[in-house]
């Protein structure tokens, strides 16, 4: 397999509506990339772009409020909110990323059983009070990310030769976290190529991320070059993450990438993990039967919740520097 110079781009829209051939056309592009690359672009998504758009703007407006004001919504054990700068620092990372970032979670009431049973990253939302558009705006953003992440699980399932509903039953409360990444400019204190986020994998099985005009996002290949994988109008940037990776029995690659703002200004990304039930099982023996499993079965919820505390220590460890 020769490295990848390029990141592909497939056209969803049979996912949605199509016919089986159609979808299996799709499936088969999905499978590819998933196989080769580890990131596609997705096109014919579906979502709106005025709810991009309203997303977008009154996320800016909120990181653009003094940090006393955001520091009201600051995320703590439940992880929703808003997180400052330094508080993310990647495995492995020297210095923690150079951005500060939001996060949304599944709404659930207070009397649900996961609620009720403390379950890790479950709980409300936090919502800053200013700007007043910020949280019906990220709201429908997730519902319709969310949307776009089910119809994707369509293609997944069926380019891994399962019935197009295998992930229907483990996303009934999906671990869905949508976090909008504010990358400041960079000055010359930090010099040109501080990390906006460090080289990493991601934690669960499927990102799907919207970014803005700037670039800087990049993926390494298995020559260890990095591939930019600039915006693209119109498009999502999908990739798989480790717990994808794990579940297809690293027949799908779950690929490093990194961000560095380059621009000159500010940069603005909305990333969703869009992962499976805490309690869904991950056992590679039950997605890819016909060899030896190279993992134990796991839950998706032990498995990020690992990873989580890993880089994200909430004032406990290195990351306040
Ligand atoms: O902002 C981006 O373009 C990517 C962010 C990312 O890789 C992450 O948050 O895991
Ligand atoms: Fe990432």
């Amino acid at each position: 397999m020769s490295p990848f110079t390029s990141i592909p781009v497939i056209d969803i829209e049979g996912l949605a509506r199509g016919s089986e051939a159609a979808i299996g056309q799709v499936a088969e592009q999905i499978r590819a990339a998933c196989t080769d690359v580890g990131f596609f672009y997705i096109v014919n998504h579906g979502i709106e772009p005025a709810v991009i758009e309203a997303a977008m703007e009154s996320s800016r407006e909120f990181f653009h409020l003094p940090l006393e004001e955001k520091r009201k919504v600051a995320a703590g054990a439940s992880h929703r909110g808003y997180n400052a700068l330094g508080k993310a620092l990647m495995d492995g990372a020297e210095l923690p990323d150079f951005k500060e970032f939001f996060q949304v979670g599944l709404e659930l009431p207070a009397d649900d059983p996961d609620v009720l049973a403390g379950q890790p990253l479950r709980g409300s939302n936090l919502w800053p009070e200013r700007p007043a558009a910020f949280r019906p705006a990220m709201s429908r953003y997730y519902d319709a990310i969310g949307e776009v992440g089910r119809v994707l699980l369509r293609g997944v399932a069926v380019s891994l030769g399962r019935p197009g509903d295998f992930f229907d039953s483990r996303y009934a409360k999906p671990l869905q976290r949508t976090q909008v990444v504010y990358y400041p400019r960079l000055t010359a204190a930090e010099g040109p190529d501080r990390f906006g986020v460090a080289p990493h994998s991601d934690f669960g099985c499927i990102t799907l991320l919207y970014q803005d005009s700037s670039g800087g996002l990049e993926v390494q290949n298995l020559t260890g070059d990095w591939v930019a994988g600039p915006p693209l109008e119109g498009a999502l940037v999908i990739n798989v993450g480790d717990l994808l990776e794990r579940w297809s029995n690293r027949h799908f690659v779950s690929t490093k990438h990194r961000v560095i703002n380059r621009s000159g200004h500010e940069r603005l990304s909305i990333a969703t993990f869009f992962d499976p039930d805490y309690t869904a099982l991950i056992d590679p023996a039950e997605l890819w039967t016909d060899e030896a499993p190279l993992f134990e079965p796991t839950t998706a919820g032990d498995h990020i919740m690992g990873r989580i505390q890993r880089s994200f220590g909430y004032g406990a460890k290195k990351a306040e520097a």
